[in-house]
């Protein structure tokens, strides 16, 4: 992917002269796209997928598949429909690597899909990937007979000796760092010889709606899968063996990318609409609706998509977001312009995301005035006038769209490398000033 070099330095973050007013057309979810890139690896028969993001997460998924040995073509569709990645499964075949990047979802979602392969598949990544946890899914596979080598950190660089099956079964697993280790067992669970039967043993899982998104994706492709909604026990999910169908899927909008533009309309008084915005899925960024609403904008979900629109006021708020923890830079920064404190709970894993997000948050906005602190789970803003500076991204796509909220409503505010946007959404910069019309 290019990168605009001016994007790699200091970026003048755009201030909001007045009320915005724009619809903004959202590319697709990275969580989707990369649950759909796998699915349809795994599959039987080819699969299409319309409207895939592309980004650096789910360019590394491709291009990690297509090393694995499946074709992914990718082509333009009539009147339109957009682009569509056609995907056609093959033999699964090492040796080959893996670059997983930052992303969460290659890192984890992968290592089981290798353990299908024949040969070994190295995974390596950024230097933060190392620091990412993996044990959860890594001991588990060993647990269902895979062979993987590592440094004895149960983590990344790693080779996994794809013996081109796997034996599955039941797994316990303490996912309490990251739902994604539940969502890679389950996804690959289809495709062991005896399915996969995950038991989560820790304390509180984060991050259940991408959870359930890997479960109604599984379905949609012919999975069968119980889950502790469908009656089965609390935090247990059973993956039933058998073939995968391939899909005509088309991606919706990435909600969580969305959440910039909806900040934009809270924090300037004005509207944003963004188009295609389903009337019901999985996926975290849903909850801006009520998130949004409650800290002062109002909501209308036509058969267009979402017309969200600000009334000037910006309220604290004081919310559990354990469930949607990727929402949460987004959500601070818009705190940082509020009329009343807030109180950000149930993110203690965010330590372990792109970088130690809680730190960031607290550092930067801090550095422009603010005052933040950080709790054992989460953080803590009280609102106060912010100034100008330079705002740091730590390679981290939400520290720079969060760092544009506050830029809107104080002059001055400098995104160091808001390139690191196109992990999820390359078009970042493009779609900001675009929404402002600059
Ligand atoms: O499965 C997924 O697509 C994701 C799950 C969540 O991870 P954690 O459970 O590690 O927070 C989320 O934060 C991440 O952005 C995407
Ligand atoms: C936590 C995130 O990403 P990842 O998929 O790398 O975990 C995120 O996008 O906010």
């Amino acid at each position: 992917m290019t990168v605009n070099p001016a994007h790699t330095i200091l970026w003048p973050a755009p201030h909001a002269s007045g009320a915005v007013d724009a619809t903004v057309h959202v590319p697709g979810s990275k969580s989707v796209t990369n649950r759909a890139l796998v699915l349809a690896a795994l599959a039987s028969e080819p699969g299409w997928l319309r409207r895939p993001l592309r980004s650096r997460d789910t360019l590394l998924m491709a291009d990690a598949l297509r090393a694995m040995g499946v074709e992914i073509e990718e082509g333009v569709g009539p009147d339109g429909t957009g682009e569509f990645w056609r995907v056609i499964p093959a033999g699964l075949r090492g040796p080959a690597t893996v670059d997983v990047g930052n992303a969460g979802t290659v890192m984890r979602f992968l290592p089981p899909v290798a353990t299908l392969a024949d040969g070994a598949i190295r995974f390596d990544g950024d230097p933060r990937a190392y620091e990412r946890p993996l044990h959860g899914v890594l001991d588990a596979l060993r647990a269902l007979g895979a062979r993987i080598d590592d440094d004895g950190r149960g983590a990344l660089p790693l080779t996994v000796q794809g013996g081109g099956a796997l034996e599955g079964g039941p797994v316990e697993i303490d996912a309490s760092s990251s739902s994604q280790f539940v969502s890679a067992l389950l996804l690959s669970g289809p495709r062991f010889n005896q399915g996969v039967e995950v038991r989560h043993t820790g304390s509180a899982l984060p991050s259940m709606p991408h959870i359930r998104m890997t479960v109604d994706m599984l379905r949609s492709v012919g999975a069968q899968v119980d889950t502790p909604e469908s009656g089965g026990e609390p935090n247990v999910w059973r993956v039933t063996p058998g073939a995968l169908l391939g899909r005509d899927l088309t991606v919706e909008p990435d909600l969580s990318n969305a959440q910039p533009f909806l900040a934009a309309a809270l924090v300037t008084g004005g509207k944003v609409v963004v188009p295609d915005w389903p009337s019901r899925t999985t996926q975290p960024g849903d909850r801006l609706r009520e998130i949004f609403t409650e800290m002062g904008g109002s909501c209308e979900l036509t058969d267009y998509g979402l017309v969200f629109t600000g009334s000037g006021a910006v309220h604290g708020i004081d919310v559990d977001l354990s469930e949607v923890g990727e929402l949460t830079p987004g959500i601070a920064a818009v705190a940082a312009l509020a009329d009343s404190p807030s109180t950000l709970r149930g993110v203690a894993h965010l330590r372990l995301h792109e970088t130690d997000r809680l730190a960031a948050l607290t550092k930067e906005i801090n550095e422009l005035g603010g005052d933040v602190t950080e709790t054992a789970d989460g953080l803590h803003i009280r609102p106060r006038p912010l100034h100008g500076g330079t705002f740091h991204t730590y390679e981290d796509h939400r520290m720079a769209t969060a760092g544009a909220v506050i830029g809107l409503a104080v002059e001055g505010v400098r995104i160091e490398n808001v390139a690191t946007t196109a992990k999820t959404l390359p078009e970042f910069p493009d779609l900001w000033t675009g929404m402002l019309g600059v």
